[in-house]
């Protein structure tokens, strides 16, 4: 497994060593030991797996203190841009973002810090994606703020008409007008 550093600090992409033979493939998509020597002491304590369509775009969403996520999360089947946040406000990249395609071809996960705002679109015509979390989901802590904040300016490759939105994602306001508790 290769841990590869990204210009943001404590961001990682995660490489797993795939093991193909001609019944198929295997690989090891966490190992503890191997996660805790490159980026640091983990207890990921729920797994969630969720489903959508082309053109979903799900966040950018954050969990408040004290039930702020860590997340490690891979794309099953299909592919999509997962786009992470800077929200660290003694951040050197703060209001910083970085997108990565992962897929299940290139099998690549990404490790998402406290701190962060996290969101995804679904490239291909489904896309299945499962992440670890090192807290419980908190309704009343849910938060996140708009995928299209003009001042953060991710580049998401699709028109805003093509873009499907939870009624919950819609309501999402700028980053200048979220509470930022990081
Ligand atoms: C996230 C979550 C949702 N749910 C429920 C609440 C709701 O009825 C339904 C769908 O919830 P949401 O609309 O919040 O799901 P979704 O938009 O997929 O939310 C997720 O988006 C990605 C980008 C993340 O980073 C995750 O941390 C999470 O915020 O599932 C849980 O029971 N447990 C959970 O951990």
């Amino acid at each position: 497994m290769n841990y590869i550093e990204t210009n943001i600090t404590d961001v990682f992409i995660v490489e797993p060593k795939v093991f193909g033979d001609d019944r198929g493939y295997f690989f090891e998509s966490f190992n503890q030991k191997a996660f805790e020597k490159h980026v640091g002491k983990i207890d990921f304590i729920q797994d969630n797996e969720s489903k959508s369509t082309k053109g979903v775009l799900r966040g950018l969403h954050f969990q408040k203190p004290p039930y702020t996520q860590s997340k490690l999360l891979r794309c099953i089947e299909g592919e999509i841009l997962d786009v992470v946040v800077d929200l660290r406000q003694d951040s050197t990249t703060y209001k910083q973002s970085l997108s990565i395609v992962l897929s299940g071809e290139n099998k690549k996960q990404i490790f998402v810090p406290k701190g962060f705002a996290h969101g995804f679109l679904v490239l291909s015509e489904t896309a299945t994606i499962a992440y670890k979390v090192d807290q419980y989901y908190a309704p009343d802590y849910d938060s996140g703020m708009a995928w299209n904040d003009e001042e953060i300016n991710v580049d998401w490759g699709i028109n805003a008409d093509e873009i499907q939105l939870s009624e919950k994602d819609k309501g999402l306001k700028p980053l200048s007008e979220t509470e930022n508790p990081f």
